[in-house]
């Protein structure tokens, strides 16, 4: 390319095209500091918190950020990837960043990945995927149930980024895949191959949900919508009765009332109403982190057999697994159409 540039013209990369993968991000490591960094940046976020700033900013400086990185930290610590020495959704999402560039080698294409919140940010990526050539680029929020708080902020943050842009790439946003027919099928047959495996029979199957306030549904936030119809279509994919197939909301945070029913309070419930055994998945999140290794596969576990329970199963999340790779692999070579 640079052999045809007249004399002090700046090089020109090959074009080529991005994919980049968004996730919410995580903490660089278990301590206090790197906690606490990771949740001011993730509850400063006016998408996540909507409390007025003058009201929250001396409830999070205050309150929140003295205890809640101490209290977080022995959770992290917990499920931490120590070979790697990083969170397990930063190990995961990078797993699915080099199988997707793996399966699109050969054209071109430039995969990376960044989170709305720590490292990689986005702002960062994105900067070395223009330098790198990139002119068109997919962005891919790894969340399959739209919401403002996740789907939109990931968003907002790319195109933040591209604000410092001299020369700024075409950009397009993969649209949220609560009802792809290959992720319901990917779903699907995980909780079918999850159950085979146990040694006991689940009374129910509960798919647990990240929760939000109950004023972001109100206020006109799809994502309680997309939950329940993702399961829907994952009962009818697998033809199990109603009952069979549970929707619970977790990761409860502040004291407003959000989406309900909550997963906690579900799983101290069951044992009393006879159903003693179960499995839990965690369908909003496309990577295991801390919301579902420690709060749900831990905590869970431990809330339901203190009310009575008798067996616990959690089944992990889509996360590398091929059938997860393929139904991204899919989404994204079609939501690049025209542009491959
Ligand atoms: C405070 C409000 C929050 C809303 C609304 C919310 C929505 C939401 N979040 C996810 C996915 C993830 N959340 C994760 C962690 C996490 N989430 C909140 C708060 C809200 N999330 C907090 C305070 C935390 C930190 C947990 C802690 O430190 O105690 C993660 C895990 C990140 C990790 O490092 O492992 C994910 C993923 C979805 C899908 C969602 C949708 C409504
Ligand atoms: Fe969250
Ligand atoms: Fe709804």
């Amino acid at each position: 390319m640079s052999a045809h540039l007249p004399p002090n013209h700046p090089p020109v990369p090959k074009q080529k095209i991005g994919v980049l993968l968004l996730n919410l991000g995580t903490p660089d490591g278990t301590d206090y500091w790197s906690v606490r960094r990771y949740l001011k940046e993730f509850l400063s976020d006016p998408r996540v918190i909507e409390t007025p700033k003058w009201l929250w900013w001396p409830i999070l400086n205050f309150i929140i950020l003295s205890f809640r990185p101490q209290k977080s930290g022995h959770a992290y610590a917990q499920i931490w990837d120590k070979e790697k020495d990083e969170s397990p959704l930063r190990v995961i999402t990078r797993e699915q960043t080099e199988s997707l560039a793996q399966r699109l080698e050969g054209e071109d294409i430039v995969v990376e990945f960044a989170m709305r919140y720590g490292n990689p940010s986005t702002r960062s990526v994105l900067e070395k995927m223009q330098a790198a050539g990139c002119q068109k680029i997919l962005l891919v929020p790894l969340y399959p149930q739209y919401s403002a708080t996740t789907t939109a902020t990931a968003n907002d943050k790319a195109f933040e980024a591209l604000k410092h842009m001299r020369w700024q790439p075409a950009v397009r946003t993969a649209p949220a895949y609560f009802e792809d027919p290959d992720y319901i099928a990917a779903l699907g047959n995980s909780i079918r191959d999850g159950v085979a495996k146990l040694d006991f029979e689940p009374d129910v199957v509960i798919t647990s949900y990240h929760g939000m306030p109950v004023e972001y549904l109100q206020k006109g936030d799809p994502y309680h919508c997309q939950c329940f119809k993702t399961t829907r279509l994952v009962r009818e994919y697998l033809g199990w009765d109603k009952d069979r197939l549970m929707v619970t909301f977790q990761s409860r945070f502040g004291p407003t009332e959000w989406l309900k029913p909550y997963t906690d309070k579900t799983l101290e419930a069951l044992p009393g109403k006879g159903i003693k055994k179960v499995a839990i998945l965690a369908p909003a999140f496309h990577a295991d982190c801390i919301e579902t290794l420690e709060e749900i596969a831990m905590g869970g576990k431990d809330t339901f057999l203190e009310a009575g329970g008798d067996k616990f199963a959690y089944i992990p999340c889509l996360n590398a697994s091929p059938g997860s790779m393929d139904q991204i692999e899919a989404m994204v070579r079609r939501e690049l159409g025209g542009w491959l």
